[in-house]
């Protein structure tokens, strides 16, 4: 075999593999008029390269983000440089459809596409070569993992009962707050509310009562709040409200209005009509609290009071007088 046969043969070798590789592959000239455009490239865009040659690119595809793209490529030819778009950072380039919607459920085709600055013999920049890579799969499949993942995040924040914060999320979040009070000293308040005597429901009508009751109380809280404003299950029947922004004396106006709801509120349970009430104590951050742990101790201490008192009723924390 000749030399010159041999190159021939390698030829035809490499236009077959480009026609069937599955990977795009474009050539423009630098006034981005199609070149090359293989099988997969028609395969997807659905129009042949004899349709598309020497037509500009950007006339023939509407949908691509002309501006932008534009530049890359102006760049890669001034710089002499490969550049890689990635699927994270722009989904696709050419808008093709997802051709796997049994295995995927991709609605369009995620790409990685590299631009390459093709030389001439003479050694000159003359064209620029796109190779498009299919990535659906991979994006498809770190998308269902970042979903996985905030679904396992949230659980692990969310009281399952309650649909409440737990309380170690909830301590975490209170404790940002408590901190950003240090820092910008914006007017915080603490609500600590507990059912009363929640032991005869149970004993009364059974758990499964008990636990209705707690969700009630639960969505009740929920639906009271703003959205800056976050609740959590503190204990069993305790739960712990922080209010950003907030003064005593509006964080009091909530706490009146919530035990007022939950006072009217009737649980059917056997056949009786029960009314439930709740306690209620309130701190604002302020000089006194030295910490967070101080700022729910004193919340505490204002519950405990409330309870004191007779019950269903909201009690505002007050300082020790000094002897
Ligand atoms: N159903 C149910 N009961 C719970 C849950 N967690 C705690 N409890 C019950 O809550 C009750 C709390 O009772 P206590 O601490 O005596 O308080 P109380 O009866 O509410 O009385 P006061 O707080 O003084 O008004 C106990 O009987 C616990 O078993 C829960 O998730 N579901």
């Amino acid at each position: 075999m000749t030399n010159n046969a041999k190159v021939n043969d390698q030829w035809h070798w490499l236009v077959d593999m480009v026609q069937t590789i599955e990977v795009g592959l474009v050539v423009l000239d630098k006034d981005f008029n199609i070149q090359l455009w293989n099988g997969f490239m028609e395969n997807h865009s659905g129009i042949t390269f004899d349709t598309l040659h020497n037509k500009n690119l950007f006339e023939q595809f509407d949908s691509l983000p002309k501006v932008w793209l534009r530049q890359k490529m102006e760049s890669v030819l001034l710089l002499k440089n490969r550049s890689f778009i990635s699927w994270e950072q722009r989904p696709f380039v050419f808008q093709f459809k997802n051709y796997r919607p049994i295995s995927c459920r991709a609605d369009f085709m995620y790409q990685n596409v590299t631009l390459l600055p093709l030389t001439s013999h003479a050694g000159d920049i003359t064209h620029i070569s796109m190779i498009v890579y299919d990535v659906t799969d991979v994006a498809m499949n770190r998308q269902q993992l970042k979903t996985a993942n905030d679904n396992l995040e949230r659980l692990s924040q969310i009281d399952d009962l309650s649909q409440l914060y737990n309380r170690r999320h909830w301590q975490i979040c209170m404790q940002k707050e408590f901190d950003r009070h240090h820092r910008y000293g914006h007017p915080t308040s603490l609500v600590m509310l507990d059912i009363d005597y929640f032991k005869n429901i149970n004993d009364n009508y059974g758990h499964y009562a008990g636990d209705k009751v707690i969700q009630t109380i639960s969505h009740t809280i929920s639906q009271s709040l703003r959205g800056t404003d976050f609740a959590g299950r503190y204990g069993g029947e305790e739960f712990a409200i922080v209010l950003p922004e907030t003064s005593i004396k509006n964080a009091l106006f909530l706490a009146e209005r919530l035990r007022q709801k939950i006072a009217q509120t009737t649980f059917i349970f056997s056949g009786s009509a029960i009314q439930i009430t709740i306690s209620i104590g309130l701190c604002e951050i302020n000089i006194n609290s030295q910490s967070s742990e101080q700022w729910i101790e004193n919340a505490d201490i204002a519950l405990y009071e409330a309870k004191r008192k007779g019950r269903n009723c909201c009690i505002q924390y007050q300082r020790p007088k000094a002897n």
